[in-house]
């Protein structure tokens, strides 16, 4: 029955859909290479535990993708990995004192695609974390090709998460590449990481929308599937080991979902990888394109193994389908149904786990060839000599299967695993990492940094400043009218920066997060980077609003001009400094802005125009006020190197009983004790370093993606 329902399936012309890109697609990366994999399509597949109907239903679906005329695109062959087999054997799991998976097993080989299925809740996602190496094991292994889950391993997981993480204003295309010039290596050149992208917009049929920008709830860009789809290709361009991905085909309609898991199986076949999805309810289609089968219940096994097989192994233990039933709606109808049902199938399942067919990597005692170095293997117990691999054919077929996969794996990898067991390497150089982090945190920041708002907000506060202190005169009665001048232009560019900082940080966050966790770049290259190519863009405004605002003030010379705009400029970066450091350390943004509340307001305050009369036991306070330093610096360049001040009849300082002009200093000593320029300028200077390391050290060892 299930045999003649496949091929019923099979008889579906959607199967035929993908292009015929060939005959365009550069040499690079024509897949000629992997056509064997296509005619004997998946490493380790042709088990011996097979049945006949899985038999039939591998080689039929294997032609029908062979038939399909796009391939997967391969990467040059220097940068293909090997194949990878996970298995993972007892994992137990506990989250928040609730114990969410108990003792899970599965095996993934090189080319199959595992479909892990269960009711909402049963512990999907959770098993996804714990592959990935997020989540901490209570008991149990995982390993990769018989090696532990290791920092070097993990690199080579992509995880494509539920969630869509991209920054919303880079274009699709934009995002590719700038992902493509990061984890490339730096041995291909621009051109083929610029045709590579070309080719998987085309596979995962992206060309339509690859100008469009991602988007988020605020911006309209690309539809779900879309971004679905872009965060796959994102993931795939960096030739990933093994493929986790959490429900990618929710959102999608059923061609859209039917085309993605199609473009993976035939990934996983090409490319010899390893592939675990989990999928809430597919279709017949999707679930028999899927190899392997993780059934959860309550986070329990309810089937582990073939997915051709579960409907036998339903029926053996009394629940049978109805004729023409999606097995993917039948077996969740049943994980579903009573307790009494549940632990039936659970039962079923444990038993299954001590049968012959079980494979022999996840059974607890296993019989291996004494020659094999499986140090790093210690569950592996060896018990048999074989001197002749010929003797081989006399063993189990799993303890042959096994001999063959690590034999191969010693072989091809020794060279990557004999100086450390856990050696990872970044994709690219650090200069390279800045340079293209540098370029795309520009291209990232310049809509929101200079957004029309931004534009407006500044040319109309810099009109508004110059018409209110218009032309003022250089005497006496004007000053407290310049000096306001300058401190509203220090304290408004100190907020502007510091909460820019502030509230772009967090959404930032994640994207890093993200891409740290897959070894994408150094955190100081990124660091950097942000500090470089926001520059140019951090002091854009500023120096407008000084453009516009200054010389209606009455201009005096270029000397004040510029110099008064460093000073306002340094100002603004160390707002923004701070601003980042209190962003990145805060994981919660009503804090981040209670404290930056706190911590603006106050230096507004010890400022040293707003109050001039400081009660001495507060008088230390002044000294962690950026504008303090800053509205000082400009109060010095302004009255020693702009116009003297005229004094008046009746002049409150003392000096303009000698002269007509009120000195500099004395303009400084009537608001207090003040510091001469140099001391201002280092002690700014100081503040920016200080909140910059700060920053860096609390991502580098207090933020550390999980
Ligand atoms: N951090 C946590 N603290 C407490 N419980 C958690 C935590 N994370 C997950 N859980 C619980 O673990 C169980 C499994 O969650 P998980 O997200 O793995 O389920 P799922 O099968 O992926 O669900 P869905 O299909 O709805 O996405 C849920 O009951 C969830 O409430």
């Amino acid at each position: 029955m299930i045999i003649s329902k496949d091929l019923f399936l099979l008889g579906d012309q959607d199967y035929l859909r993908l292009p015929n890109k060939d005959s365009t697609r550069p040499s690079m990366i024509r897949p000629k290479t992997n056509q064997r994999y296509l005619s004997k399509p998946i490493l380790g597949r042709e088990t011996e535990s097979e049945t006949e109907p899985c038999r039939l239903q591998n080689m039929l679906y294997s032609l029908r993708l062979d038939s399909t005329a796009a391939h997967f695109p391969c990467l040059i062959p220097e940068s293909r990995q090997m194949p990878v087999s996970l298995a993972f054997r007892g994992l137990t799991v506990t989250v928040g004192g609730r114990q969410i998976l108990r003792d899970i097993d599965g095996l993934v080989r090189p080319g199959q695609v595992m479909a892990v299925m269960g009711p909402s809740g049963c512990g999907k996602t959770t098993l996804l974390n714990c592959l990935s190496g997020r989540l901490q094991l209570d008991s149990g292994e995982i390993s990769l090709n018989r090696e532990a889950l290791c920092k070097r391993w993990k690199r080579k997981i992509c995880y494509v998460l539920q969630q869509d993480i991209f920054f919303p204003d880079l274009t699709l295309r934009q995002t590719l590449e700038y992902t493509a010039r990061l984890r490339l290596p730096d041995t291909m050149a621009h051109t083929q990481k610029m045709q590579y992208v070309d080719h998987i917009i085309d596979v995962l049929e992206l060309r339509s929308c690859q100008d469009t920008i991602i988007g988020d709830y605020l911006k309209r860009g690309l539809s779900g599937g879309e971004k679905k789809r872009a965060n796959i290709a994102c993931e795939l361009l960096t030739n990933p080991s093994l493929m986790l991905l959490d429900e990618p085909t929710s959102g999608l309609d059923s061609h859209a979902a039917y085309n993605l898991m199609t473009t993976l199986k035939r990934y996983a076949m090409t490319e010899g990888k390893a592939v675990v999805v989990t999928l809430h309810q597919p279709s017949s289609q999707i679930f028999h394109l899927c190899d392997k089968l993780l059934l959860l219940c309550g986070g329990q096994t309810a089937y582990q193994g073939e997915t051709c097989r579960v409907v036998d192994f339903f029926s053996n233990i009394g629940l049978h389908i109805m004729p023409h039933y999606n097995p993917a709606d039948f077996i969740l109808e049943q994980v579903k149904r009573s307790e009494e049902v549940q632990q039936k199938i659970i039962a079923a399942a444990a038993a299954a786990r001590v049968s012959k067919e079980y494979p022999a990597e996840l059974q607890e005692f296993m019989y291996i060839p004494e020659k094999l170095d499986v140090t790093y293997s210690p569950h592996i117990e060896i018990t048999i000599e074989v001197t002749n691999p010929e003797d081989l054919s006399s063993l189990d077929p799993d303890v042959r299967r096994l001999w063959i996969d690590t034999n191969s794996h010693a072989s091809s990898s020794s060279s990557e695993t004999s100086d450390t067991e856990c050696y990872f390497a970044w994709p690219t150089s650090f200069w390279t990492q800045f340079k293209v982090l540098s370029q795309r945190n520009f291209q990232e920041a310049r809509p929101r940094m200079l957004s029309k708002l931004n534009w407006v907000q500044t040319i109309g506060l810099g009109m508004l400043a110059g018409l209110l202190w218009f032309q003022l005169e250089r005497r006496e009665e004007a000053l407290h009218d310049i000096q306001g001048w300058m401190f509203f232009s220090t304290t408004y560019w100190m907020l502007f920066a510091h909460f820019g900082a502030l509230s772009s940080f967090p959404p930032e966050r994640d994207v890093i997060n993200k891409e740290r966790r897959s070894g994408a770049y150094r955190l100081s290259a990124y660091y950097l980077a942000k500090m470089a190519g926001e520059l140019p863009l951090t002091v854009t405004l500023p120096a407008i609003y000084h453009l516009i605002s200054y010389p209606m003030l009455g201009f005096h010379s270029p000397v004040v001009f510029f110099t008064l705009l460093a000073f306002l400029l340094l100002n603004t970066i160390v707002a923004q400094s701070v601003g980042f450091f209190i962003g990145a350390a805060c994981m919660d943004m009503q804090l981040s802005i209670t404290i930056s509340a706190l911590y603006t307001l106050s230096t507004q305050l010890f400022g040293g125009y707003l109050a001039t009369n400081i009660p001495a036991w507060l008088t230390w306070m002044r000294y962690l006020s950026m504008v303090h330093y800053a509205y000082q610096n400009m109060q010095i360049i302004e009255f020693s190197k702009g116009l003297p001040i005229m004094c008046s009849h009746q002049s409150k300082f003392d000096e303009c009983s000698e002269s007509a002009v009120i000195p500099p200093t004395a303009i400084l000593e009537a608001q207090g004790p003040h510091m001469p320029l140099w001391i201002n300028t280092c002690v700014l200077m100081a503040f920016f370093l200080v909140f910059r390391l700060l920053g860096y050290f609390v991502l580098r060892y207090f933020r550390t993606p999980k």
